[in-house]
């Protein structure tokens, strides 16, 4: 496990002590179901001892819907439960609001579509609960700089779920990065592409304005998520915002984005970072991110939000223009599950410990984020329909 210079500052907490996240989980889909199978796994196997995971509640719209959930994904509960550390098994509920009062809950997982993301933080927060609310965090950041100033006053830890963030292969290339092993950093290419364009319905959530659809707020967090832990975390950017963003945008007739770019320069670094997403094509899975430096590059594979490998490719004479490379160094780095229970592990960590906001994950970054989407959304004619966005930009 890893210890954040934050935790220090909780003398009274004893670390070894095993602290168990008591969740409720919000909303029966695809995203809820891959949560919850890996919640069930057991820490250990992973290399963590000081958290595990409860599922205590779920919610659905209609109760039948969350009874059919917990029969078919996690019938004993969470990792905990399966291990007899906590006596009780999940209880159904036919609404969001009902679990999210269950006194036994201690922290909320928002696995619902978008356009409810607010009101169900917003709930949970008001009602003192603890919320890793899934990404996009909000449609927009006025709704979310009321939900991080909320949970300051009540003292809540509240997270947006960009997974990404914690996931074993973005933290090696991160120090690899951050150590110069590939020297300074040029340029920064990462890509997350879906072709679902013509194959889902434009009622789909992916493809409805209605239910706030389309590339950047489906799939942008994670080009995103790569350019900000490798250029805006980089040790020599100083946590400088980047100094020139631009973007384009392509609408679809129901006017969500089929296609979103944004590029951000970083002045310390003399670096850029070109962040792409479409929904008209697949991404190419053998290289959706490639960080090039002064001395080599770094490829990603696999999917942009999950990957389990890279390679690193050094140049052999840096001097060069358009020199050849070293033979590529591989590094794979499987794992068990879908990967969701490594964001998991973070907030559970994070609630042991005291800590309102992740340190891998804080509020600013979020915000900057979201500032990013409404201005990219602003240039590009993405108009939300009118009573989706809660607080409006400029409130
Ligand atoms: N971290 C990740 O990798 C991923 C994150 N996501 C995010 O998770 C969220 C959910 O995505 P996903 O699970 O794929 O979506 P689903 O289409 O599976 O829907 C999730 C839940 O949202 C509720 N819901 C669905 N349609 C409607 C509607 N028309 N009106 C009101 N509520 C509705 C339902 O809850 P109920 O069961 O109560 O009826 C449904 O189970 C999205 O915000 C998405 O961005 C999605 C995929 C991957
Ligand atoms: O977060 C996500 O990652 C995987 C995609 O399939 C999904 O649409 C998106 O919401």
């Amino acid at each position: 496990m890893s210890h954040h210079p934050a935790y220090a500052t909780s003398p009274d907490i004893n670390m070894t002590e095993l602290f168990i996240a008591k969740w409720a989980i919000l909303g029966c889909g695809w995203i809820s179901n891959h949560f919850v199978n890996d919640l069930r796994l057991s820490p250990s196997s992973r290399g963590i001892t000081g958290v595990s995971h409860a599922i205590v509640a779920v919610g659905a719209r209609s109760l039948a819907n969350a009874e059919d959930f917990i029969s078919r994904s996690c019938p004993r509960g969470g990792a905990a439960q399966e291990a007899g550390l906590v006596n009780c098994t999940p209880k159904a509920y036919g609404s969001y609001q009902e679990a999210m009062n269950d006194p036994n809950v201690s922290v909320i997982y928002i696995g619902t579509i978008n356009t409810s993301h607010f009101d169900l933080a917003h709930f949970a927060l008001e009602h003192g609960k603890n919320c890793l609310v899934e990404k996009p965090a909000c449609l927009n950041s006025a709704e979310w700089t009321m939900l991080s100033r909320l949970a300051k006053e009540k003292e809540l830890f509240l997270m947006e779920g960009v997974w990404t963030r914690f996931n074993p292969v973005l933290l090696a290339v991160e120090e690899a990065v951050h150590r110069g092993d590939i020297g300074d950093i040029r340029c920064l290419y990462s890509d997350y592409a879906m072709d679902v364009f013509g194959k889902q319905p434009d009622t789909s959530r992916f493809l409805s304005a209605e239910l706030a659809g389309g590339a950047l707020l489906d799939i942008g967090p994670y080009p995103m998520v790569w350019a900000l832990t490798m250029l805006y975390r980089h040790p020599l950017n100083q946590i400088t915002q980047p100094g020139v963003i631009g973007t384009t945008m392509l609408l679809h007739t129901t006017g969500v984005d089929l296609a979103t770019s944004i590029t951000m320069t970083f002045e310390r670094l003399k670096a850029v970072a070109f962040c792409t997403v479409n929904l008209l094509s697949a991404t190419n899975k053998a290289q959706h991110t490639r960080i090039v430096g002064s001395k080599g590059e770094i490829i990603v594979q696999g999917y942009t939000s999950r990957p389990r490998s890279y390679l690193v490719r050094k140049l052999i004479d840096a001097t060069q223009e358009g020199g050849d490379f070293h033979p590529d160094e591989v590094f794979d780095m499987p794992f068990g599950g879908y990967g969701l229970h490594y964001e998991a592990d973070a907030v559970a960590e994070c609630l042991k410990f005291g800590l309102k906001e992740s340190p891998r994950m804080l509020h600013a970054e979020t915000l900057m984020t979201m500032q990013i989407y409404d201005e990219a959304r602003r240039k590009g004619r993405y108009i939300l329909p009118s009573g989706l966005e809660k607080v409006s930009l400029g409130e």
